[in-house]
């Protein structure tokens, strides 16, 4: 279940490699809310982006759709905070303070994989998240997200 459009598609301006649409060698994650304080995200992986053994994924593109699901996820938080729909009005930017993953199981680079991402806390500057991956119903990894606010001319 998710409810609307992907937060990605309402975040205007966005080339990050991760989860930006105007990124075309990016990975383009679409993050979706779940809810008041979930989201979630599925990710399929290319053969490309393998760790050592072909058959499992990458480390650094785990981090990175944890990092990029989490931080959409705080974006699109802070304009509900502020009572807009996402990418309505003055801009509303989150920067990773912290990204704390713990890798629990390996995941498979031909399976993809689900992240769930819950909000714990918020204050004006900063959401703490966070986030599970899971790959073919294994969990792999864990992690905790701090997402900072940060100016609209950033
Ligand atoms: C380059 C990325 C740009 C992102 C945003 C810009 C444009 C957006 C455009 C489109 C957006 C669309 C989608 C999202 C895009 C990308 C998703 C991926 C995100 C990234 O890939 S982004 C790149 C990596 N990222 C950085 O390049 C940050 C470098 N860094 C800094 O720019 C500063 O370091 C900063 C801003 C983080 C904080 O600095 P600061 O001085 O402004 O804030 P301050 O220190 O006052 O902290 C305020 C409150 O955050 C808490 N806090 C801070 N850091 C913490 C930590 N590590 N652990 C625990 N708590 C922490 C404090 O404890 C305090 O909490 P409290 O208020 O409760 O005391």
């Amino acid at each position: 279940m998710r409810d609307g459009a992907a937060i990605q598609d309402q975040i205007p301006d966005n080339h990050c490699f991760g989860c930006g649409p105007q990124n075309d060698h990016g990975l383009q994650i679409k993050s979706y809310w779940r809810g008041e304080n979930e989201s979630v995200c599925e990710f399929t992986p290319l053969p490309h982006h393998c760790a050592g053994p072909t058959r499992y994924l990458n480390g650094g593109i785990i981090a990175t759709v944890i990092d990029c699901h989490t931080i959409c996820t705080a974006i699109a938080d802070g304009y509900r905070q502020a009572g807009r729909d996402t990418g309505t009005g003055n801009k509303i930017w989150y920067a990773t303070g912290k990204l704390e993953v713990q890798y629990r199981a390996p995941a498979e680079i031909d399976e993809p994989v689900e992240l769930t991402a819950k909000i714990l806390e918020r204050t004006e500057r900063k959401t703490v998240l966070s986030c599970e991956l899971k790959s073919a119903g294994r969990l792999c990894a864990t992690a905790n997200v701090v997402a900072v606010r940060v100016p609209d001319n950033w």
